[in-house]
């Protein structure tokens, strides 16, 4: 730990027995203060619990999914705490960064920029796999060694990448509604010119469908990914391409669940229909 780092609480609701609390912090990695919430469970009091962390979508914050998709409940029987990050960096105020959804602030797409001037701040894929973690294993009882991954739309994105780039690490990953291969639709091509260049050999390392076909060749046992999918989506066939990766799964003999539900769109009514379902995947591989 920095000598001058400081958790500022920023709120603190008793949830189900346990607690939802929001922090404010300050990030090495995007160079800017931020906000993330984290539920711990009633069992957090006994002693160290797992811990899922999920990434939401565009336009989201740390607050959407714990205000919208009802996990605390199942979370709390289970013992699972569940830790929300921000989408973006916050406040750095850079030209254009506030004038599309899918761009910018609640867009960084969980990857780290290589382009200016983007470069020095959005450096999400660190933020949530190294700097929160870290920050959160020192303040919390929370055990390291047990953790899972999920998000939606944006965030599943997100999830898969991180579990599929880190071979061994997540215990078990989800996604509901993914973009599962963002370089081949509008809004994965938007920001990875936008956050990477156009050189698409460097796209390829933040794409779940590219890093899939990657594995084999990592030596690591492929990690089965599970994926939620409604079939009334609006943005199924445009941006979000399930297909793709369930071919290139069977195409590698990756293992994948891949679950199309009837009737369901993008929303967080899809979501609190089903999280339940994934923590109970999630506890699986956790306890
Ligand atoms: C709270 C909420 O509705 O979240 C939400 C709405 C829409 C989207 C879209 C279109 C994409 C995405 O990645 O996330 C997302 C989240």
């Amino acid at each position: 730990m920095t000598a001058t780092e400081q958790l500022e609480l920023v709120s603190a609701n008793k949830v189900h027995g346990g607690w939802l609390k929001r922090y404010r912090h300050r990030s090495g990695s995007l160079d800017c203060d931020m906000v993330f919430a984290i539920y711990l469970p009633p069992q957090a009091e006994q002693g160290p619990v797992p811990m899922l962390w999920w990434l939401s979508g565009l336009t989201c914050t740390d607050e959407n999914f714990m205000q919208k998709a009802g996990a605390q409940r199942k979370a709390a029987e289970l013992g699972i705490a569940l830790i929300c990050p921000d989408t973006s960096p916050r406040g750095v105020d850079l030209p254009g960064e506030d004038d599309s959804y899918d761009f910018g602030s609640g867009a960084g797409f969980y990857v780290n920029a290589t382009r200016e001037p983007w470069a020095r701040h959005y450096r999400m894929y660190d933020y949530v796999t190294e700097e929160l973690p870290a920050l959160v294993k020192r303040h919390f009882p929370v055990d390291g060694e047990r953790e899972s991954i999920s998000g939606h739309s944006m965030g599943g994105h997100g999830a898969l990448i991180c579990a599929l780039k880190n071979p061994g690490r997540y215990r078990s990953v989800s996604a509901f509604a993914p973009i599962a291969n963002p370089m081949a639709c509008p809004w994965g091509e938007k920001a990875f010119s936008g956050y990477l260049g156009d050189d698409r050999t460097q796209w390829a390392q933040w794409d779940a469908c590219e890093l899939v076909k990657q594995a084999g060749n990592s030596g690591a046992a492929r990690q089965e990914l599970f994926v939620e999918q409604g079939e009334n989506d609006q943005f199924l066939e445009e941006q979000l391409k399930p297909e793709r990766l369930e071919a290139v799964c069977a195409e590698q003999d990756h293992p994948l669940i891949l679950r199309r539900q009837p009737g369901y769109d993008h929303s967080y009514f899809f979501m609190a229909s089903f999280i339940d379902e994934h923590l109970t995947y999630h506890a699986k591989h956790l306890l």
